[in-house]
């Protein structure tokens, strides 16, 4: 089948705006027999490249350091690899992701009592992947895991979306050195020092109990901060006091991965300060490799990483993230 035809065919679903999964023998929503040369689906504003063979081809020498345990305080369970993605294909593979994966800016608002805030996320995120309860057919149809019947229509209120070839390769790799399984990829990237993740921990219930959370770097160093959530206050006033512990610096560097396992995510917090100067200015991109077990982790996952507001692509012309329907107006595609 000629190139034209495998590209008509997948700007046609996209259009839709939801996918139909009444059943799995409809018309695949991923093609089957034609070489892929993109992923795509219809939650996908666009399609997205297979990774080059260039950068498959240095990911199978991946980890390219073997992993360094770091458990010398107490509840932590640190697993780092300096690097991870091989010095070849790092920078590569920063490039290929920040170009062509979607991002959002997404704003929502908690409440405390009765005083609403709105919240700015301050970087760019996406997401990708589904909880236990579901997953997508080689057709992109999502299934019931239990029945591998297509899910009801109203299992979720998002729209969830497979991961993408260039994801799907460093899933299966991490899943390979870090004895884990994941379902979910979040992306973050941070276009500048100004952007940031406060303290905060990934200990969700829908993660299960200590659950691992491997977490790679591409792009420009940023430091990572961790300290030890507080301790209770003692009970007694004869009990021990609460061991010592100090907070935590590691400068993560293009291609590095630290995998959080054990009792960390219960017992740490973790962050990504703001940063004037060094590499910041460079963006950075975070990926982050998950398992969520039941449906409000799905929910939770695209309500803060895609929200409700517009889309946002790489323009290398400008250098920086602009509004997906802009970009499209400019190249007449619009
Ligand atoms: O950017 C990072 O290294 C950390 C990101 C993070 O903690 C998160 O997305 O939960
Ligand atoms: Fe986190």
């Amino acid at each position: 089948m000629s190139r034209k035809r495998t590209l008509d065919g997948f700007f046609k679903p996209a259009q839709s705006k939801k996918p139909k999964l009444e059943t799995d023998t409809e018309p695949p929503l991923i093609s089957k027999n034609i070489p892929q040369e993109v992923s795509n689906h219809p939650t996908y504003p666009y399609p997205i490249p297979h990774l080059p063979t260039s950068i498959t081809d240095a990911l199978g020498f991946a980890p390219a350091a073997e992993g360094r345990v770091i458990n010398d305080q107490p509840d932590l369970d640190l697993l780092y690899f300096e690097p991870y993605i091989p010095k070849e294909v790092h920078k590569d593979l920063f490039k290929f992701l920040r170009q062509e994966l979607f991002f959002y800016r997404v704003q929502y608002t908690i409440k405390r009592g009765s005083i609403e805030t709105a919240i700015n996320t301050p970087r760019f995120t996406t997401v990708f992947g589904v909880d236990a309860s579901s997953y997508f057919s080689p057709t992109g149809h999502l299934l019931d895991t239990q029945t591998h019947t297509p899910i009801p229509k109203d299992r979720y209120t998002c729209h969830p979306r497979p991961l993408p070839q260039c994801l799907d390769v460093l899933r299966i790799l991490t899943e390979g050195s870090t004895d884990s399984t994941y379902n979910f990829c979040l992306v973050n990237y941070y276009a500048s020092g100004a952007d940031s993740i406060s303290y905060h921990s990934d200990d969700e219930r829908f993660l299960g109990a200590n659950p691992s959370i491997a977490s790679f770097s591409l792009g420009a160093k940023r430091d990572f901060y961790m300290k030890h959530k507080p301790f209770p206050p003692p009970k007694n006033a004869s009990d021990p006091p609460p061991p010592e512990t100090k907070q935590i610096k590691l400068a993560l560097a293009s291609g590095d991965m630290v995998l959080m396992r054990g009792l960390t995510q219960a017992n740490w917090l973790h962050s990504i300060p703001k940063r004037k100067g060094g590499e910041s200015g460079l963006g950075r991109i975070n990926i982050t490799f998950r398992k969520a077990m039941v449906r409000g982790g799905t929910e939770n996952y695209y309500r803060y990483n895609v929200g409700a507001g517009g889309v946002f692509r790489w323009d290398e012309g400008r250098g920086e993230m602009v509004p997906w329907e802009d970009a499209k107006m400019k190249d007449g595609k619009g």
